[in-house]
């Protein structure tokens, strides 16, 4: 079942001399997680402000079961308002310092009656334990600020998540962690999505992130304000068929050391990547043109469509989508971030602090950025 569809939405905010987004369009599935991808600046924020309601598009419609949410009136906005959820990149900024965690907790509870006064401060003590915290009454009168940072990112976990939602929109949630928190952050999120089936809209500048979080998933690769790529994860990390995927990839890290010299000494031969990752947008034909290492005439002058892209056998793969006019020609990744990772991953693993859960797969956040 659709939870939340984006139809082609163009967003402009009053001071942008061109839209911030342009066209977009993703779909979520109930239960389902999507990442938006892409470096600083490209969107995403908006696109996640777009999507919990907090910005009306300029253009286009964003709709949460089948409805238009600016439409909502009444008993279905309220409802809306529980089931769509947002947790914010800085935990700072989105908890009241002047609230105990009691009074940041308790009133969306009462409000969407999913507690009563009578029952609230045991429904508060078993979300904080839900999320890792001490689900103890003198923990409930704490403030923010005698938090660390991971306690109050999972304290806005806890407000989210204790409004029983059905999709929840991740911004950056791992950001201002340092590492030896992000792991813990993103397998408690992913236990939500286990155990409750909550879908996730998850952004994030960091493909390594993206990358463990959405196994299973989708991911929508986005470059200034266009969805330049879209499909299943394992598909869209394993054989990109985008340049600026293919660059967000080969720009994480690789753990083997001599795989990374090896790296390095053929970059350094090609001229570098530098100056392809600075370079402007193009607005006239494809949004990618100015960075493009493959790019033609064509691409200069014609906007290529977001479509479906063709298998090694000429099929086209259901869901994998790319804005390439070349997608068919996007080479193999040379390096792949997991290549050769068993012990290396590990070892990295251990010296970052992270447990070493999330290692063993190749994919570890705290060793991939990009943006
Ligand atoms: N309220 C606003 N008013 C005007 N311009 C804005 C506003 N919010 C964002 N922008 C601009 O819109 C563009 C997209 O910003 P957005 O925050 O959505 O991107 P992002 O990919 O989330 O970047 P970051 O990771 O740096 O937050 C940027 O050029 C930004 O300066």
């Amino acid at each position: 079942m659709t939870l939340l569809e984006v139809q082609h939405v163009t967003h402009s905010y009053p001071t942008s001399p061109r839209p911030v987004l342009r066209d977009v369009s993703l779909e979520v599935v109930a239960g389902d997680v999507v990442a938006v991808v892409g470096e600083s600046g490209c969107g995403k924020t908006t696109m996640g402000r777009l999507i919990a309601g907090l910005t009306e598009p300029s253009q286009g419609k964003v709709a949460f079961d089948g409805s238009d949410i600016w439409s909502l009136k009444g008993r279905a906005k309220k409802d809306w308002r529980r089931r769509v959820q947002l947790v914010h990149q800085d935990p700072y900024g989105s908890l009241n310092p002047g609230l105990t965690l009691g009074s940041t907790l308790a009133p969306g509870m009462l409000y969407h009656k999913l507690a009563t006064p009578r029952t609230v401060d045991q429904a508060m003590l078993e979300v904080l334990e839900q999320v890792g915290l001490d689900p103890t009454k003198e923990f409930l009168q704490r403030y923010p600020h005698q938090l660390s940072g991971g306690q109050r990112q999972r304290l806005s976990i806890a407000r989210a998540i204790s409004l029983r939602p059905d999709l929840v929109v991740a911004d950056e949630v791992t950001s201002m962690l340092d590492v030896s928190m992000r792991v813990a952050i993103l397998d408690l999120l992913l236990k939500f999505r286990a155990e409750r089936g909550i879908g996730f809209v998850f952004i994030s500048h960091d493909f390594g992130v993206v990358r463990y979080f959405t196994q299973g998933g989708r991911i929508a690769v986005m470059f200034f304000g266009s969805i330049v790529e879209v499909g299943p994860t394992d598909e869209v990390v394993t054989a990109p068929k985008h340049p600026y995927t293919q660059m967000l990839l080969q720009a994480i890290p690789v753990p083997n050391p001599a795989l990374a010299r090896q790296r390095e000494a053929e970059e350094a031969a090609a001229g570098g990547e530098t100056e392809r990752l600075i370079g402007e947008p193009s607005w006239t034909g494809c949004v990618f043109a100015n960075r493009c290492p493959l790019v033609q005439d064509v691409c200069r002058t014609t906007p290529p469509p977001l479509q479906q892209v063709k298998t090694d056998d000429g099929t086209a793969t259901q869901g994998h989508q790319a804005a390439c006019h070349f997608s068919d020609r996007i080479p193999p990744l040379r390096y792949l971030a997991h290549e050769g990772d068993g012990a290396s991953n590990q070892n990295g693993a251990r010296q970052n602090g992270v447990h070493e859960s999330a290692g063993g797969s190749g994919s570890h956040p705290a060793q991939a950025s990009v943006g």
